[in-house]
């Protein structure tokens, strides 16, 4: 959008645009953000805020093509140009290329309608890459399919979109039945529904399961958005998500080689008020340690959210088949699996995880590269 008109106020930039909107900018910040205090390459800001004045004085403003030019009482001359200044008006959210809002599912969603996409074209093609992510961020759970009989290929697929996250079990991990298991993960026993690694201090965030083979009698996978559960609650029992809100409890894995805690709440909210991450593991959740007086009133909210995992409103099921892999956003979507019966045949999944960081940095590449190759 352009601009009809500048005006100089002391401390404030008046933009009046195009649509006769207009929109207030406060000096500080006009002087905090001129291009002048950049460095040329990085674009990191070079500016010393405090070299300035907290209310610079602004004493002329006018327009020169594609740029505002506006002179300061301290004599320092600035060039802003308008797109800078229409993109980040103040109180109006950053646009985000990458802000892809999170569309919540339930049981009635069914698994067939889960989103699939074919590995070869994830490997080859940029545009699918980016089509499976948009899905995969939206849902925060769709299914790569046909990848290759290898180990590695799921985490190949996994590596167009990033770094993958290291954690205390690896840079990848194998789920399958072994002896001296340090986790139930490495056991045949069922897995309710739960997010991983609740107890580090930012858990992994995309997580990859490439099934390799899924022979044996029983192990069936089961996924549910912990954002439409934690929404559904809002509704339901204010009470109940206030305290899943508000109170940390611990989280704590310890093996002889880790001892990894932490105390955070069950839901955690965006600045927007809207749920943006779940932590919930009953079998990493340590002793609770709230005060007495509300600790009848949190195992009340607890087990209504345990309840809403029991709940089969809200919960997908499928059988992955060797070939397929399943990508959730592990702090969204909670993930479980059915016992299975190691004696009737093999059952072994590969795994690793990408950070949301990683995700959306290379989400947001992704679009403006085709944004560009479609203008
Ligand atoms: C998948 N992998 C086995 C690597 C980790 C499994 C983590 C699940 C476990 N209950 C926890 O949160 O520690
Ligand atoms: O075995 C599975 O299907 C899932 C394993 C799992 O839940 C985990 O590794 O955290």
């Amino acid at each position: 959008m352009n601009i009809t008109t500048l005006t100089a106020r002391t401390d404030t930039l008046v933009v009046t645009w195009t649509d006769s909107t207009s929109t207030p900018f406060p000096t500080i910040w006009l002087r905090d953000n001129c291009p002048s205090g950049l460095h040329a390459e990085t674009h990191e800001r070079l500016l010393d805020l405090l070299s300035i004045d907290e209310a610079p004085i602004l004493t002329s403003a006018a327009i020169d093509g594609e740029t505002a030019v506006l002179i300061y009482a301290d004599g320092h001359i600035s060039r802003m140009p308008i797109s800078l200044l229409n993109a980040h008006r103040p109180g109006q959210s950053r646009f985000d290329a990458a802000d892809i809002s999170a569309q919540h599912w339930r049981a009635d969603h069914g698994a067939a309608n889960i989103s699939r996409h074919a590995a070869a074209f994830i490997l080859a093609d940029d545009f699918a890459l980016k089509n499976w992510m948009q899905d995969t961020a939206k849902f925060g759970l769709t299914i790569v399919d046909q990848l290759q009989d290898r180990t590695n290929a799921g985490v190949e697929i996994a590596e167009r979109i990033g770094f993958l996250r290291i954690t205390n079990f690896g840079s990848t991990f194998e789920v399958v039945n072994k002896p001296d298991p340090n986790n139930l993960a490495y056991t045949s026993v069922a897995l309710p529904l739960h997010t991983d690694l609740p107890n580090q201090e930012v858990p992994p965030g995309y997580q990859f399961l490439h099934c390799l083979a899924n022979e044996a009698v029983g192990g069936g996978s089961l996924f549910a958005d912990g954002f439409a559960m934690a929404e559904d609650l809002r509704i339901e029992d204010q009470e109940a998500f206030q305290l899943l809100c508000d109170v940390a409890i611990p989280f704590r894995f310890h093996d002889e080689n880790a001892d990894i805690g932490v105390y955070r709440p069950v839901i955690t909210l965006g600045s927007k008020g809207e749920v943006i991450e779940i932590r919930y593991n009953a079998h990493l959740a340590g002793i609770f340690d709230m005060p007495a007086e509300i600790m009848p009133a949190y195992y009340r909210a607890y087990r209504a959210f345990m309840a809403k995992t029991r709940d089969p409103k809200y919960r997908l099921t499928l059988k992955l088949k060797a070939g397929e892999m399943v990508v959730f956003d592990n702090r969204r979507v909670l993930h479980g699996r059915d016992a299975f019966d190691p004696s009737t045949g093999f059952r072994h999944l590969h795994g690793c995880y990408v950070d949301r960081g990683e995700f959306f940095s290379r989400l947001r590449l992704l679009m403006h590269e085709t944004d560009v190759a479609i203008a």
